[in-house]
């Protein structure tokens, strides 16, 4: 059975180490439930050591100076082109409705190593084979998670089974908008009154999110359908896992697929408590995994999601400016759905 006690948002953790249909279905579960799971670490597939080495790694990119980060910014073609390389601090606003200023972070987003290596500053460059074979194990983490979802929702055979999820991110087949990305927040002052976030609330863009944090620095919070945020623990339970294990979070785009029927909870980082007082610099490492650019968000082959409809799909189609094909809306392909989401966090005009 999968556990959750101690675990403020009750986000269930799943050993999928035996995958099984239970299993398919307790991953189904908690991503029709809270859009949150965590998979136990098996300590093979994303060996801990790697993780550790990750976050050394990220540490020591942040510390350079701004001058040298700011060489390798985002879109640049320097760091290799569209969404990839530094984004500065303030420079994203995952909620530009109710925020006044961005973000205060940084990131440095990684695209897929194939078919060319993006270009990397050091200390990033001396470090290419650490990270692609970061980026290869949680793709492999990603096709398993897809797998038993395809598995639990009964994709018949004919139309590709618990193979349709997996083969809209093979990666072979073209690109996608996979982004890899060091997140750091550094120590700053927090703001009085209470409401400003490190990260503003958002729900992913992609299919599927990994997320990695630091034993002792909390901050994400989900979004209860309450109307309350319940932190997101990064250790669930430390007596029995000795690995904190990995987080996954269903992105927009499994919404779509489903109906709604898969939640792509709208999640934050906040400071914690601590008005005006300095805040712990904090770091994370997300894998966003995407479907191939011309995937379509069409709804799965799948009776399970026919009856679906929920009113945070409608909600949410609403706010990307389209209509679902049943409406007679257009089909967005998974490329046009990411370049509209990333036009509004930059705040792009066209
Ligand atoms: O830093 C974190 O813990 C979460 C960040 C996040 O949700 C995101 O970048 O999409
Ligand atoms: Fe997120």
């Amino acid at each position: 059975m999968p556990h959750s006690e101690g675990n403020d948002a009750g986000i269930p953790v799943i050993d999928i180490s035996s995958p099984s249909p239970e299993v398919a279905q307790q991953v189904l579960h908690a991503a029709s439930t809270f859009g949150f799971l965590f998979i136990k670490n098996d300590g093979i597939t994303i060996p801990p050591t790697d993780i550790d080495d990750m976050f050394e790694l990220s540490r020591k990119f942040f510390k350079l100076p701004s001058e040298s980060k700011a060489e390798y910014s985002i879109n640049s073609s320097k760091s290799g082109g569209k969404n990839r390389g530094w984004v500065s601090m303030w420079a994203e606003s995952l909620d530009p409705e109710n925020q006044k200023q961005g973000d205060p972070k940084e990131a440095f987003n990684i695209a897929e190593p194939t078919p060319t290596l993006q270009p990397f500053p050091p200390p990033l460059s001396a470090s290419s084979e650490l990270i692609s074979r970061f980026q290869t194990a949680c793709h492999t983490l990603c096709n398993r998670i897809l797998t038993l979802l395809a598995t639990a929702l009964s994709i018949p055979e004919s139309y590709g089974g618990s193979r349709w999820f997996a083969e809209r991110h093979d990666q072979s087949k073209g690109p996608s908008g996979t982004i890899f990305r060091l997140l750091y927040y550094p120590s700053t002052t927090i703001p009085k009154g209470g409401d400003d976030v490190r990260a503003g609330a958002h729900s992913d863009y992609g299919s599927i999110t990994l997320l990695f944090r630091l034993p002792g620095q909390a901050g994400l919070e989900i979004l209860k359908d309450d109307g309350s945020w319940a932190p997101v623990p990064v250790n669930p339970s430390p007596t029995t896992l000795t690995h904190p294990p990995i987080l996954v979070n269903i992105g927009d785009i499994f919404s779509f697929w489903t109906n709604g029927m898969l939640k792509s909870t709208v999640h934050r980082v906040t400071f914690g408590a601590g008005d005006g007082g300095m805040s712990e610099e904090r770091y994370s490492i997300a894998y966003f995994c995407h479907p191939l650019d011309s995937a379509q968000l069409e709804p799965i082959p799948s009776k399970a999601i026919h009856e679906f409809k929920n009113e945070e799909l409608e909600r949410q189609t609403k706010k990307l400016g389209f209509e679902s094909k049943d409406e007679g809306g257009e089909m967005l392909t998974a490329k046009q759905h990411l370049d509209r989401r990333l036009k509004v966090t930059y705040g792009l005009k066209d």
